[in-house]
């Protein structure tokens, strides 16, 4: 049996589901305006809001999710998702301000304080990501 218990006081039941989704709809509706950071997301994913972008919000949310303590389960790898996307520090610092900004438009402050907070967290690992080599072609005898 499965339990699928969301904590009341989770951060993301403080945010709500709705809430959630809105914030990521606005942050990347930002993000692919952005002249640094869009074209890195249009490459990947196509032209904002159409092409991929409703499967990559959704796994966005599942992601979310997982590290605010709500139901469901995501399966992803941020790590590698973000190697050989040709970003470095001046991408993550774009990236992170404009979570912030986004943050506070759509949520109330401590709310908006501690999804920065996370985001802040994982920044080191995604940009040690970032910057290692991409994997080797599979070697051909
Ligand atoms: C701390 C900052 C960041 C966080 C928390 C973050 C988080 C994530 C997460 C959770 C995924 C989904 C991984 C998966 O399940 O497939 C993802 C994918 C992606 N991220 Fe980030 N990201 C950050 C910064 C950036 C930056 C700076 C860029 C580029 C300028 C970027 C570009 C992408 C792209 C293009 C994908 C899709 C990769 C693919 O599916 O091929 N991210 N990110």
């Amino acid at each position: 049996m499965t339990l699928a218990l969301t904590p009341e006081d989770s951060l993301f039941a403080r945010v709500g589901e709705d809430r959630l989704r809105r914030v990521l709809w606005a942050f990347y509706a930002r993000v692919t305006r952005d002249p640094d950071l869009g074209p890195v997301f249009t490459r990947r994913i196509g032209p904002f809001p159409q092409a991929g972008w409703p499967l990559h919000i959704a796994r966005l949310e599942g992601f979310w999710r997982a590290v605010t303590g709500g139901p469901g389960a995501y399966r992803g790898q941020p790590g590698p998702a973000h190697s050989g996307l040709g970003i470095g520090p001046a991408h993550f610092g774009r990236w992170l301000a404009l979570w912030e900004t986004t943050l506070g438009e759509e949520l109330p402050a401590a709310e908006a304080a501690a999804l920065l907070r996370l985001a802040r967290r994982m920044h080191p690992n995604l940009e040690r990501h970032a910057l290692a080599a991409p994997p080797e072609a599979p070697h051909v005898q």
